[in-house]
């Protein structure tokens, strides 16, 4: 089945000025990331997921290169279209939860929607329906400090669904879970992949990147490899984890 681009990325380059210095995060990088495809992106630490992952989104400025969604050049795009285009077409889970201290988890998860300019009790029903999805439907008047921090990082996902988006970007959302809030947070991402959403997610975790369907690995700011999975193809189910690590092994 030939795969469809949504977002790809053509020598893409990003250096952080830091006084005298200069840091070259990304370095010429090409890539697609398909529709409806579970990607993964793995590597060391510092070797620029994070920075990729804001240069797709369009939540950071590229130095050099080019950005598309759906063949649109996102990275030309005026700061109204760019503002547009990150509240309705991506959704982003940080690596921080970062949640608004002092918003109820409801409000929280409806803020983007009221952004987006959607109909408030559009935004109510939604919002509503998406705490039952996450399992957090008793929270909702309570502030983030007062639920835990897996409930936290469910509320965050609902967040980045509420205006429905066509991708959703994940920056090591089980990085600050235990075992079993991380596995409900994948599980969730899982499922809404097989709903049909693109889904791009960074992590370090071996048993989180078996989701994948495809796996990026970066090194220096470069691609370094990828992996593709055959999602039918029952001895790579069975032996998805072995097969993950001695690619990851193999880069590092
Ligand atoms: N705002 C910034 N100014 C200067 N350098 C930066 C900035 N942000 C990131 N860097 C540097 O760019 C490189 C890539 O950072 P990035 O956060 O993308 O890495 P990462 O692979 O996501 O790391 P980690 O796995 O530790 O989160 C690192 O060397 C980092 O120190």
């Amino acid at each position: 089945m030939t795969k469809t681009s949504i977002i790809r990325a053509q020598n893409l380059c990003k250096t952080y000025n830091t006084g005298s210095e200069q840091y070259h995060a990304i370095r010429n990088v090409d890539l697609d990331i398909y529709e409806g495809d579970f990607t993964v992106i793995m590597g060391n630490s510092g070797s620029g997921k994070s920075t990729l992952l804001y240069l797709l989104s369009g939540l950071d400025q590229v130095t050099a290169g080019e950005v598309y969604f759906q063949d649109q050049r996102i990275d030309a795009y005026s700061e109204r279209e760019m503002s547009e285009f990150r509240t309705r077409r991506i959704g982003y889970i940080y690596q921080s939860i970062n949640l608004v201290p002092d918003l109820s988890i409801q409000d929280n998860i409806a803020l983007p929607g009221y952004i987006a300019g959607s109909k408030k009790s559009e935004v109510k029903a939604r919002s509503t329906h998406l705490m039952k999805a996450m399992d957090i439907d008793g929270q909702n008047s309570r502030l983030p400090s007062q639920i835990s921090g897996g409930q936290q990082q469910r509320a965050a996902i609902a967040r980045a669904l509420i205006n429905s988006p066509d991708i959703i970007f994940a920056d090591e959302p089980t990085g600050s879970l235990n075992y079993e809030h991380g596995k409900a947070v994948l599980d969730i991402l899982t499922d809404i992949n097989r709903k049909g959403q693109s889904v791009v997610m960074v992590t370090h975790d071996i048993k989180a990147a078996c989701r994948a369907d495809r796996l990026i690995f970066i090194r220096d700011g470069k691609v370094g490899g990828i992996l593709e999975f055959d999602k039918y193809d029952e001895h790579q189910i069975q032996d998805r984890e072995s097969m993950v690590f001695a690619f990851v092994s193999g880069k590092e």
